[in-house]
């Protein structure tokens, strides 16, 4: 919403953020994952939360869940508490391929994420349940295959109907773990812009945790680093160059950006999560 001041200029009333973290820490044990995290995720924005495996992306998603507690700090998540099974929160979790013997069908699955979280009461109105889910279906194009067993589908089918259930409920808040891993580079491409469209159109903040910047690199606003207990926050070309990486990697990182990608070189045996090249 807009509003005209009295001098004429348009201003838009300040909007509170989806995701506000204060000074927030989490350990296992005497293992610092991350400390002194201040962060807040504004409705419509898209975060990509880099970093090598063990960083504790994983994990600060779940603190966002309401599923692990901070170990120091505060958190808020759509106004209020992180807390387990809210509806607010739209969540694809990292992958994990189904056994072959899962007989649900793709469609309940979608629906799940309209009424999972209060069972038994179901979706009010069954005729727009089935609007919704069918919708959702229809925008990750999981239409053809929606009514078999979730066993029988690949990964990257099974993975975008993942997709659908999160994007189903309209959340406020999008956490996204790793979802573009088993997908081809044309669903790559159509379920990123799908997620990005969500942020833009509905205002959902959208917290992106990727390996690989690329595929999504035009549709990001900030990224969060994080490395070995440090992190920095910034727009792409604030995080995203030689001297930021080298000093969060504390070695010589270099970073090129050629054709609208980037070439990040040095950082080969870091057990980093950032690419030379990818088969894009
Ligand atoms: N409940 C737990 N208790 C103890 N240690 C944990 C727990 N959960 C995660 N860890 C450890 O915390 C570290 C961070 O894990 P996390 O899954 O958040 O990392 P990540 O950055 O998502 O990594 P990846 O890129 O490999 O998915 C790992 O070393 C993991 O073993």
């Amino acid at each position: 919403m807009t509003a005209t001041s009295e001098t004429g200029t348009t201003f838009a009333p300040p909007t509170a953020p989806a995701v506000r973290m204060r000074d927030a820490a989490l350990s296992y044990g005497s293992r610092t994952l991350w400390s002194g995290l201040d962060l807040d995720v504004a409705p419509g924005e898209f975060l990509a939360v880099l970093g090598p495996n063990g960083s504790g992306k994983t994990s600060l998603l779940k603190v966002l869940l309401g599923l692990q507690p901070l170990s120091a700090g505060t958190v808020e998540v759509a106004g209020g508490p992180a807390r387990r099974g809210s509806d607010r929160i739209g969540y694809i979790p990292q992958q994990r391929a189904l056994e072959a013997t899962v007989t649900v069908r793709g469609s309940d699955l979608v629906g799940f994420g309209l009424d999972g979280h209060r069972w038994g009461l179901g979706f009010r109105n069954r005729r727009e349940r089935r609007r919704r889910v069918a919708a959702a279906l229809e925008a990750v194009e999981a239409t053809a295959y929606a009514r078999m067993p979730l066993g029988l589908l690949s990964g990257g089918e099974q993975q975008r109907l993942r997709v659908a259930q999160a994007l189903v409920s309209d959340p406020s808040v999008l956490l996204c773990d790793e979802p573009l891993l088993s997908l081809d580079i044309a669903h790559q491409r159509k379920v990123s812009r799908l997620i990005a469209n969500q942020a833009r159109q509905t205002g959902a903040a959208v917290l992106f945790v990727t390996h690989e910047i690329n595929p999504v690199l035009p549709l990001v606003d900030r990224v969060l680093y994080l490395v070995d207990g440090r992190f920095r926050i910034g727009t792409p070309d604030e995080v995203m160059n030689s001297a930021t990486l080298s000093e969060l990697y504390r070695t010589d990182i270099e970073v090129a950006r050629v054709g609208g990608r980037l070439v990040v070189a040095g950082a080969e045996d870091q057990d980093h999560h950032v690419h030379e090249a990818d088969d894009e």
